[in-house]
């Protein structure tokens, strides 16, 4: 196989910027068919996609897309809710799968994703948890396995977002936000996350009615180190995503993000990013890259739809914890052969 064909699902924001990173960025790969619904009837923002690429395909039934000629592996960019439909007809196709996060919303759904592979009999799935290729992470990731601060105590982590989007909930700040943080806790400390708590202040004054905005969330690990998420996504100023890893022999620190200090008329500063297409750009297309090299070997290089269904019952553990103010036991069940 020479060029692998990509059906994209979902031409919103995100799978419109994978569709043009795969025209742009992108070796070995281009996008054939591109399928949008729900909130896209006509097709017409999949019409406008597919228009910029040419060879592409633009379809209103995500299945047709994938069923599409040509089409080798499937990129899902559309809401959380409808990643599980889409990952099964690709399975069915035995086709490899490139998933934005979060798999599925719910455990249960990651679950009947395991059950698919298991029928194909290997793994076809990532989740597109793209810290895993953003630079700064990798070098926290080799600092920790390399024993460079000792053994991992605590992770200090904030996730700021400028703005919410209007569709955003209480429950997504955990299950659409923080799941970015329990999937990075679980990679840089090679440990599940055993146990969430949720704390909530009082809202933010710029919260949009109802949003509880921020949030605390405290992860225990099976190793018996503690994460700590402030979750704030209308802070206001921009996006930032810091982690700080405090060890036994000394703590490191990522994503303070000062690329840049201009120093002048007395006051010095830099710029902060103020979203994720932003800060997350290279780790993206690094993202993209490394799965179309993997695809074309029928291998999956990076998290993997076990990495999804860990992050997806906690997520379901936060959820109770946020609403009961009660630590919540996160509930695993035995990992299966296939992702040992
Ligand atoms: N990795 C990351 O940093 C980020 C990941 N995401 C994830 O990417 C996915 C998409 O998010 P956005 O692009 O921000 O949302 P969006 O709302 O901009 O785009 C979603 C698109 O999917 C379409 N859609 C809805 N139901 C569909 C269905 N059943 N089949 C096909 N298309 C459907 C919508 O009409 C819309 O065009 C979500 O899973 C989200 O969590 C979003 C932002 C950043
Ligand atoms: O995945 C993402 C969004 O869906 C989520 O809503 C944001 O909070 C995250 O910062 C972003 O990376």
């Amino acid at each position: 196989m020479n060029t692998l064909g990509i059906a994209v699902i979902g031409t919103g924001k995100m799978g419109a910027d994978h569709v043009r990173r795969i025209g742009d960025t992108v070796g070995g790969a281009r996008v054939v068919a591109v399928a949008d619904a729900v909130a896209d009837p006509d097709g017409d923002r999949a019409k406008a996609v597919a228009a910029g690429v040419e060879g592409a395909a633009a379809f209103t039934d995500p299945a047709a897309a994938t069923a599409a000629p040509g089409v080798d592996a499937v990129l899902i960019a559309s809401p959380g809710p409808a990643h599980e439909e889409a990952i099964l007809h690709a399975l069915e196709r035995e086709l490899p799968v490139l998933c934005e996060k979060p798999l599925t919303p719910d455990p249960e759904g990651a679950l009947r994703v395991l059950e698919a592979e298991r029928r194909v009999g290997r793994r076809l799935v990532q989740v597109g948890f793209m810290r895993r290729f953003d630079a700064e992470y990798e070098r926290l990731k080799e600092l920790l396995d390399a024993g460079g601060i000792g053994r991992p105590l605590f992770l200090h982590c904030r996730h700021r977002n400028a703005s919410s989007p209007s569709f955003f909930t209480s429950d997504m700040l955990i299950s659409d936000s923080v799941v970015h943080e329990v999937d990075a806790a679980r990679w840089l400390l090679g440990q599940e996350v055993t146990a969430v708590t949720v704390l909530s202040p009082r809202p933010s004054s710029a919260a949009p009615e109802g949003l509880s905005d921020p949030r605390l969330v405290l992860l225990e690990t099976s190793g018996g180190a503690i994460v700590d998420v402030e979750i704030f996504v209308n802070c206001g100023f921009g996006y930032q995503v810091r982690c700080e890893a405090v060890g036994e022999s000394g703590s490191a620190r990522i994503g303070d993000g000062h690329a840049m200090v201009v120093e002048s008329a007395g006051r010095w500063g830099g710029e902060i990013a103020q979203d994720f297409t932003t800060r997350f750009a290279d780790a993206y297309d690094r993202q993209v890259r490394r799965w179309v090299a993997a695809a074309a070997r029928g291998r999956v290089d990076g998290p993997d739809a076990w990495d999804g269904y860990a992050a997806a019952a906690v997520s379901e553990a936060g959820l109770a914890a946020g609403r009961s103010g009660v630590r919540t036991e996160v509930r695993l069940v035995e990992r299966p052969e296939l992702y040992r």
